[in-house]
């Protein structure tokens, strides 16, 4: 599915925080938001997710407005990850993850083995099936990171919106999930604060800046030096890797 954000407006009061951006996604592809602090990334995510309405502009998924969409319809196309993922106590990984299949089922149908399966699948590719019975409120930071992710992946999704989801990750996790998200080859939209995983992982770089887009396309054209010093203030030398054959991003302190 393409997931697009046609010149939406976002305001708290009176601030404008998200300034007529437009962005788009092609299906299968992985749109990475950049950003200092403050430029509006996890504003706009919930604008993608319709977990907010624009006061100007509209969010598309294949070209229909996700505001005539119902919650469950809309739910069972989009998963999202916010930044601060919270849920209630005295629930169980396993119990986190189960939530996502909430929008695939009605009042009248039993859970399946088929849930069951998607379950064990997210819990799989998360790497947490040996912490299925531990409670949430002991998990760290970085699992609990995980088992949102998984109870994402349970809501079997075509778009998968994600708010930093490696700031808590030690760096094997952050290479995992980001490689799971490559594999999954759904449209995915990812704010991310790491320039180098932003390289590797994205299609296409939208830059925010004080709520407006400031630069959108693939790494190579976005990640310039020029662009690192004008929007996050940082001398940095880009090259292209011999490894990997990326983009390169050292900052020189
Ligand atoms: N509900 C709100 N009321 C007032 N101000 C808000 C509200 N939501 C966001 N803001 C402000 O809007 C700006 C953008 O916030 P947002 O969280 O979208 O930025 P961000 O780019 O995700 O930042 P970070 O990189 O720090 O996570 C910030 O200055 C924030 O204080």
């Amino acid at each position: 599915m393409t997931l697009a954000a046609n010149a939406v407006r976002w305001l708290a009061g009176r601030k404008v925080i998200v300034d007529g951006v437009s962005v788009s996604v092609k299906p299968g592809q992985t749109l990475g938001l950049i950003g200092p602090n403050g430029s509006g990334k996890s504003s706009l995510i919930r604008l993608l997710a319709g977990l907010r309405a624009p006061a100007e502009g509209d969010v598309l998924l294949d070209n229909r407005k996700i505001s005539g969409f119902g919650r469950w319809e809309l739910a069972r196309r989009v998963a999202v990850v916010e930044q601060h993922s919270m849920t209630e106590a005295n629930v169980t990984v396993l119990d986190v993850v189960k939530l996502g299949r909430t929008p695939h089922r009605s009042a009248l149908s039993p859970w399946t083995d088929a849930d069951d399966d998607i379950v064990e699948d997210a819990l799989v590719r998360v790497g947490l099936t040996d912490r299925r019975d531990q409670f949430w409120h002991t998990l760290s930071g970085g699992e609990r990171q995980r088992v949102q992710l998984a109870r994402a992946l349970a809501q079997s999704p075509v778009v998968l919106i994600l708010d930093e989801p490696t700031n808590h990750l030690d760096i094997q996790h952050q290479i995992d999930i980001l490689r799971l998200v490559e594999d999954l080859s759904i449209t995915t939209v990812v704010a991310i604060h790491d320039l180098n995983l932003a390289a590797r992982f994205c299609d296409r770089i939208a830059v925010l800046s004080e709520g407006k887009l400031v630069t959108c396309g693939p790494p190579t054209e976005i990640l310039t030096e020029k662009m690192i010093a004008d929007v996050f203030g940082v001398e940095a030398h880009v090259s292209t890797s011999a490894h990997h054959g990326r983009l390169h991003i050292q900052f020189l302190m």
